[in-house]
């Protein structure tokens, strides 16, 4: 059982847990290995943090072999799974051989009695069986048979990955998993927002191969999928700076452009552009602005960031139309909800807070921005909101929601602690003056967000 009590530990320390799949191809993407060695990757994954490994040993189609396997496991020392097409006893007995400790079995492939049979066997010969399924049928045999470990592919194998499997699939099946059973959703899994999206939905620990081999940092890259918390800086406004949080694993960078009133922190559009070019794809790129949608829309399209924060006076019906049309064209909209009653009358006809929620969510944006600073405050260091408020908000609302103003490295771990936010978003907290971001609190933040030093509530 090495495989399963190592997946057990690490799941009990609150970090999200993920599978690395050492795969050297894939039909649907080609080769991912582009000159690599899948052996140091795998050391690379280990020194990362990856608890255990799936190993992809199918010849014909992910072009892995046997002795991948052996010296992956030699070479790692921590349990591994290995992921084949299974049909025999005597398949079990070479996973063994060759130094594995889970071995996959598949509904898609073995009819119930052969994969029964094969799940004894398995058992037998000390080796956890890895059993997947893509249906509600096959989840249900699967808690019939007492299973400990199940993965939810999010595609159809027989397909071999190319269909359009998501996270919808594990969002879809999870609450049919059998109790008490790790459950892993597997394949399609591109970014840490898709891990997340799988945890919430009720998986253990997320199985992913092709984004990890497509990443330009592996390392980075792992430890990012890793993070329960999904960190966003903002007023980037040089080189450098762009380059450290990239180093450090922050997932969107902000840059403040064309914002309506005098900020230090701001950007001309050709600014912008120069550093947003440095933005590798594994990162997201946001921009903060504000003033006439019309404007807004313009910039978004010339800029092409991954989202916008309307951060200004937009109203609701301002935020509706920009979130319309951005969301056409794949950019994500995030509005910032006033907290003063001033702007909130002035923005939303209400100070009902929760009315302004409710409206906002029945948007298109795609995250609501909780945040101390506002238009009128915009360029003075944020405050702290008020956790409880925070925590009220998010009943309310099923958009992402943003814990922004005043964080920095002293209060990180209480206000993660106290409002459970899994998106946060800093500025001057990380800043040694404005605009000049200190590696050494990017990376302190880190520390904290991505779990590795965080209070664990009981
Ligand atoms: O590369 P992805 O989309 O992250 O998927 C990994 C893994 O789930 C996939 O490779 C896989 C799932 N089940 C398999 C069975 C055999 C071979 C491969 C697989």
């Amino acid at each position: 059982m090495k495989f399963i009590e190592q997946l057990e530990n690490r799941i009990k320390q609150g970090r999200h847990v993920v599978i690395p799949d050492i795969k050297c191809f894939s039909p649907k993407e080609g080769d991912l290995l582009q000159g690599r060695n899948p052996v140091e990757v795998a050391k690379t994954l280990v020194d990362a943090g990856a608890p255990v490994l799936s190993v992809v040993t199918e010849s014909e189609q992910f072009k892995g072999s046997m002795e991948l396997l052996k010296s992956i496991a030699e070479a790692t020392g921590v349990p591994i799974l290995r992921k084949d097409f299974i049909h025999t006893r005597e398949d079990l007995i070479k996973t063994k051989e060759y130094g594995a400790s889970a071995i996959l079995l598949m509904f898609s492939c073995l009819s119930r009695e052969e994969l029964t049979r094969l799940y004894y066997e398995a058992l037998e010969l000390g080796l956890d069986p890895f059993v997947e399924t893509h249906t509600r049928e096959e989840l249900r045999y699967a808690a019939e048979l007492g299973a400990k470990l199940v993965g939810i592919n999010n595609r159809n194998i027989l397909e071999l990955e190319c269909d359009n499997g998501d996270v919808g699939t594990t969002c879809a099946l999870a609450g049919e998993a059998p109790k008490g059973a790790i459950l892993v959703s597997e394949s399609s899994l591109a970014s840490p927002d898709d891990v997340r999206s799988a945890i919430r939905a009720g998986a253990d620990c997320a199985l992913v191969g092709t984004a990890i081999w497509k990443a330009e940092n592996t390392a980075v890259f792992y430890q990012m999928l890793c993070s329960p918390v999904s960190v966003k800086i903002c007023g980037l406004q040089r080189s450098e700076d762009v380059q450290e949080c990239m180093n450090a694993g922050i997932e969107v960078l902000g840059f403040v452009v064309d914002y309506p009133k005098p900020v230090p922190w701001n950007l001309k559009q050709a600014e912008a552009k120069d550093l947003m070019r440095l933005v590798t794809p594994s990162y997201k790129t946001c921009i903060v602005t504000g003033g006439k949608s019309e404007d807004i829309i313009r910039l978004a399209m010339e800029l092409r960031p991954n989202m916008v924060q309307l951060h200004y006076h937009e109203t609701l019906e301002d935020t509706r139309v920009i979130a319309e049309s951005l969301s056409e064209a794949g950019i994500d909209t995030i509005k910032t909800v006033p907290l003063g009653p001033q702007e909130q009358l002035l923005q939303f006809g209400t100070t009902e807070l929760e009315d302004i929620i409710k409206r906002l969510s029945e948007t298109k944006i795609s995250a609501i921005l909780v945040d101390s600073r506002e238009a009128s405050n915009a360029s003075e260091a944020g405050k702290l909101i008020n956790c409880n408020m925070f925590r009220r908000i998010r009943q309310i609302t099923n958009k992402r929601l943003i814990l922004a103003g005043g964080l920095n490295t002293d209060n990180i771990a209480d206000m993660l602690y106290n409002t459970e936010a899994e998106y946060i978003d800093l500025m001057t907290g990380v800043e040694l003056s404005a605009g000049v971001k200190d590696a050494d609190k990017i990376k302190a933040i880190m520390r904290e967000a991505s779990g590795i030093a965080r209070k664990v509530r009981n």
